[in-house]
């Protein structure tokens, strides 16, 4: 696997060796020790995934306090942005994001530390996304941040009329609101 550091410091981009054959492929997706010597230490407690349609954004989510998760996330069908925001009220790269394309294509995937917003928006007809985090499901810490928020600035590939938003996420905060981390 190639571990690369994004301009976020804690965000990593990993691309995995593909074995191809006329069979078709074969790849390792998670190493534990292998992450661990590359990027630091994780004990991933909760997998989760979600099949979206073409336009739908889910995000931008982030569970507050001690109820923070870090997310290794990729795309097994289809296509996505991915987009993770810094939420560390100490970080230089404070209310800054990095977006990136996962796909089934590509393989790639993406390290999200603990202290950051993250969402995605499908750009293929449909996009099965599968995540693993390292702190459970916690609804009463849950919040969202508008994915149009105008500080952030986001640029999504998708124009607004071609979105579908859960409510929840319609109803996000501002970023200027948002619950940040130390
Ligand atoms: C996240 C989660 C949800 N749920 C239940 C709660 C709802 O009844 C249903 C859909 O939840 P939600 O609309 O919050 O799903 P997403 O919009 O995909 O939320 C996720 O989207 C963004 C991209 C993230 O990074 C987060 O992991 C997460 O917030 O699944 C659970 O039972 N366990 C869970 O861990």
């Amino acid at each position: 696997m190639n571990y690369i550091q994004t301009e976020i410091e804690g965000v990593w981009l990993i691309e995995p060796k593909v074995f191809l054959d006329e069979r078709g492929y074969f790849m390792e997706s998670f190493k534990k020790e292998e992450f661990e010597a590359n990027i630091g230490p994780v004990n991933f407690v909760q997998d989760n995934e979600s099949k979206s349609a073409f336009g739908v954004l889910r995000g931008l989510h982030y569970q507050q306090g001690e109820h923070s998760q870090a997310k290794l996330v990729r795309v097994i069908q289809g296509e996505v942005l991915d987009v993770a925001v810094d939420l560390r009220q100490s970080s230089p790269t404070f209310g800054k994001y990095v977006s990136v394309l996962l796909s089934e294509a590509n393989k790639r995937q993406f390290f999200i530390p603990r202290g950051f917003a993250h969402g995605f928006a499908v750009l293929s007809e449909e996009a099965i996304f599968t995540y693993k985090v390292d702190n459970v499901y916690a609804p009463q810490a849950e919040a969202s941040i508008l994915y149009c928020d105008r500080t952030l600035g986001i640029e999504w590939p998708l124009a607004e009329s071609q979105m579908l938003l859960s409510a929840k996420d319609k109803q996000g905060s501002t970023f200027e609101n948002a619950v940040y981390f130390k």
